[in-house]
């Protein structure tokens, strides 16, 4: 056996969504990296990102799978920091792999967990999310995060779709900028059987958007456009005054998020709460395309630049499904692996954010 990298990796899985964690065999960003978002800047580089494409992509990868990598933090409340690889982008925050990561952390011992309530901070490109994690002696048994704010860019924004024609968007930023689109204003409902019409009709709202329409987050100019699409359903009344809805979040290059999605869940909130259809306090329970669940709260509001913001928690659970570790033998004709459309869509790059992020 020969390698010329090995990479050491435990698989994980928030409510579905594949969230795997880097442990070793990657080296920290340099110290002249300030903050997580210069640490992306840094991995985004295209010989660093080369890592990105090994993991995710074919043979070692596959569309439905996301990859974080653990670093040192760099704002000191944080126990750790990491960032996250999509197969898209390298995501700012993301709340089904906050979700993984926390929980790795914890059972793995990298982060000490004791029987009850374990509390921190982790460091993402997006800012500072706050875990409170319930654990048992082994056992985590269920990660609440607190995400960055949240807020909407834009209400039944109007956008001409080629052959599909006008569609209303309301376009918000969770952690990534979400168009989040109501599936029976196309005539369409979030159901399986409807899969490949969700995810190609999801794919072109996204690219006549981003073609349309530039949201850039007054805080951090790097995280700009809309990189993700979330086809929504209409709040239902649930047991004990609890609200629900089913969701499916298109990520590029066209698959569906497994989980609830959580930093869509936010970017749902906050238009929720512009709409005046969701109050602080009140239980949101966001479904996925699996019927997996984030519970979800706004917990308070805040500014962000000259936008209202809503502070929302999502809690979820995640599970260790394995470890493995990842090698490159110098003569792989793939080092950055490849990409087939019968998994993949190839159309792919026509939905990156513009900033290559
Ligand atoms: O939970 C989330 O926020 C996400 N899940 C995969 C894609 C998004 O990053």
């Amino acid at each position: 056996m020969r390698s010329i990298r090995t990479i050491s990796i435990v698989q994980c899985h928030a409510e579905g969504e594949v969230g795997d964690v880097i442990i070793g065999g990657v080296l920290d960003a340099p110290s002249t990296c300030k903050t997580m978002y210069e640490k992306l800047l840094h991995f985004l580089d295209p010989q660093r990102d080369a890592i990105r494409n090994l993991l995710l992509n074919e043979p070692r990868g596959r569309s439905s799978m996301n990859t974080n990598l653990v670093l040192s933090p760099c704002n000191p409340e944080a126990v750790a920091g990491f960032l996250i690889m999509e197969s898209g982008e390298w995501a700012p925050m993301s709340g089904s792999n906050t979700i993984c990561t926390a929980t790795v952390l914890l059972e793995t011992g990298m982060i000490p967990m004791h029987p009850g309530i374990n509390t921190f901070s982790l460091d993402t490109a997006a800012g500072l999310v706050g875990v409170t994690a319930e654990c048992t002696r082994d056992k985590c048994q269920s990660v609440e995060l607190d995400n960055v704010p949240s807020f909407v860019f834009a209400l039944d924004k109007e956008i001409d779709v080629p052959g599909l024609g006008v569609i209303k968007v309301d376009i918000a930023y969770g952690g990534m900028i979400f168009a989040l689109v109501d599936a029976a204003s196309c005539g369409l409902r979030i159901d399986n059987l409807l899969g490949p019409k969700l995810i190609d009709w999801g794919e072109r709202i996204k690219k006549a958007v981003q073609e349309q329409y530039t949201p850039v987050h007054p805080e951090n100019p790097g995280i700009r456009d809309v990189s993700v699409l979330e086809w929504t359903a209409p709040l239902e009344g649930g047991e004990n005054g609890d609200k629900t809805a089913v969701n499916a979040v298109v990520v590029s290059p066209g698959r569906f998020d497994r989980s609830p999605c959580g930093t869509g869940s936010s970017a749902r909130m906050a238009v929720l709460h512009a709409r005046g259809l969701l109050k602080e306090g009140e239980i949101f329970r966001h479904r996925s395309i699996i019927v997996t669940e984030f519970v979800c709260r706004i917990k308070g509001t805040s500014r962000v630049g000259d936008f209202e913001a809503v502070k929302t928690s999502i809690k979820g659970r995640a599970w260790i499904s394995g470890t493995k570790q990842v090698f490159l033998d110098p003569e792989d004709p793939f080092p950055e692996g490849f990409r087939v459309g019968d998994q993949w869509n190839m159309r792919e790059d026509a939905c990156l954010p513009s900033s290559g992020r």
